[in-house]
């Protein structure tokens, strides 16, 4: 099966997990568009949405969605969102599409976080894909260079400004062994914003599209 078609169906698996929830938050990707548009077939049960992009806000919208501010609601029920990597723990790497910052906001706000993905995600150990780092434009090089102590190669990604205003580093070349630790110390440089590493709140449940169908794990 084609991975578009691994995403579509682990997307569309999600419709059956939402159990009534009236607020529903949004990640990013394409993996998350397929899920937006499979939302539309029960947009009638749904109050709001809250949104981690500007892009998912737009293509939400378009489907005529209401698009509620963070601030203005208490508490999400669940929160649908991809990752670019995913472990048996359910830890991630996220933010291959800019939006780590306020991906990692919403999941903090929400109660359950269902990952779908397609197979090609799941790994045995992060760090194959480069992990994301937002920075403030001013802190660049500094946090470049500390991520070359740590073993990473950062590159900027050329070209890309997050929603927020700031640059990313992508950072090759780490294996990463504890990724709770890991987050923590990029978290703590002065300059990142977020790192991509999703571990201290993982996900609560994987939707895994594979060539046999939907597999749904929970953290091992
Ligand atoms: O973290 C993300 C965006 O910031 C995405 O969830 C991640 O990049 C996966 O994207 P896709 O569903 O297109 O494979």
């Amino acid at each position: 099966m084609a991975s578009d078609q691994q995403k579509k169906a682990a997307a569309e698996a999600a419709l059956s997990h939402l159990q009534h929830a009236n607020i529903v938050g949004i990640g990013t990707g394409s993996t998350v568009n397929f899920f937006i548009d499979a939302l539309t077939s029960i947009k009638g049960s749904i109050d709001a949405v809250v949104s981690s992009s500007e892009a998912s806000t737009e293509r939400l919208r378009r489907h005529g969605f209401e698009v509620r501010e963070l601030n203005a609601v208490d508490e999400i029920p669940v929160y649908v969102d991809g990752a670019d990597e995913i472990n048996r723990y359910l830890q991630m790497i996220k933010g291959g599409g800019g939006a780590l910052t306020r991906e990692k906001i919403i999941a903090a706000v929400s109660r359950r976080f269902i990952c779908i993905a397609d197979a090609s995600k799941r790994v045995d150990v992060l760090g194959g894909f480069p992990l994301p780092v937002e920075v403030i434009p001013m802190a660049r090089s500094y946090v470049a260079r500390e991520m070359v102590k740590l073993g990473g190669w950062p590159a900027l990604r050329e070209g890309f400004a997050t929603d927020n205003g700031n640059l990313i580093l992508d950072v090759r070349n780490l294996q990463i062994m504890e990724p709770s630790h890991m987050e923590q110390t990029i978290n703590n440089i002065p300059g990142v914003v977020t790192v991509g590493i999703f571990a201290l709140r993982p996900a609560d449940m994987l939707l895994l599209g594979t060539d046999q169908g939907v597999e749904t794990l929970t953290a091992a």
